[in-house]
């Protein structure tokens, strides 16, 4: 049903692409994904320091892994020898994908729509990542009509979308869509889950302004149901307003831990 074929200029460096080798109709099952049965499980962390001390594996990790978790990224367990163990790593990205994820089971591949003998198969990554990615401001060449230019992977939180792709996301984007009817967390952070105790922590993936908001909630939302680290008064880099909007005290490098001083339940 699949085959893997030289995608020339295309992509850049990465010349490989996925085409239909039959007609295959709307729904229809096309790829059954082993990543997972044994592959590794790696915080954003791990991967950056595996790549520091072996900057060969840079391409290989950020290309081929994809996240399963906050702050959990598969890994192809043969990332050594730099070789793929499962080809659904190989679909490119569009953003007028024919192929999405089975709702039922994130771990099969079908058909949005019909495809035709030949047409190439791709996914949109939006389905599989947030603004976590390793690959995130990837420059997309999918030279669909819609494009979006540079990939920012928080097309999740775009009601419009949702609407149209929720089915085709993974179980760990559509858990990423329901979070926000409670919590909104500003593209400029990221959750780390590498502490030394395995509990998460929100950090700034990029530079955020003193008096931007970081996170909003809504609802009965308590310490123990969000990832905001409670600290003294004194040591905390954001502060919390009346409407639950969370807001940074000074100017936050990248890295910097979103922090509060509360006590408890948030209002
Ligand atoms: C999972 S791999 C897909 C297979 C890849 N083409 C290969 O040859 O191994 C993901 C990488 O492919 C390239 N890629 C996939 N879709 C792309 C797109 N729409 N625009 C630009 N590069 C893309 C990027 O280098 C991306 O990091």
């Amino acid at each position: 049903m699949v085959q893997l074929i030289d995608a020339g200029e295309k992509y850049g460096e990465g010349n490989q692409m996925l085409i239909a080798a039959e007609p295959i109709a709307a729904g229809e099952k096309i790829w059954w994904c082993t990543c997972g049965d044994d592959d590794y499980m790696m915080s954003r962390d791990e991967i950056l320091h595996l790549i520091e001390t072996q900057p060969h594996l840079k391409n290989f990790l950020c290309w081929y892994s994809y996240m399963a978790e906050d702050d959990m990224y598969m890994i192809p367990r043969t990332f050594d020898t730099q070789k793929n163990n499962d080809e659904c790593i190989l679909f490119n990205h569009s953003c007028e994908p024919n192929c999405g994820f089975d709702s039922g089971d994130g771990n099969t591949i079908v058909a949005i729509r019909p495809i035709a003998i030949g047409e190439e198969l791709t996914y949109d990554y939006h389905f599989l990542e947030t603004e976590a990615s390793l690959i995130r401001g990837l420059e997309c060449k999918c030279q669909a009509p819609t494009c979006v230019g540079h990939i920012t992977f928080d097309r999740y939180r775009d009601e419009e979308f949702q609407k149209r792709y929720y089915q085709y996301m993974s179980p760990y984007l559509q858990s990423r869509v329901r979070e926000l009817t409670t919590k909104w967390y500003s593209t400029k952070c990221f959750t780390r889950s590498a502490t030394p105790n395995k509990t998460k922590s929100l950090h700034a993936l990029e530079w955020i302004q003193a008096g931007e908001v970081v996170a909003k909630f809504s609802g009965s939302v308590s310490a123990e149901n969000h990832f905001i680290r409670a600290v003294n008064e004194d040591e905390a880099t954001c502060a919390i307003d009346e409407h639950k909007q969370v807001i940074a005290l000074c100017d936050l490098t990248p890295e910097t831990e979103i922090t509060l001083y509360y006590h408890g339940k948030l209002l």
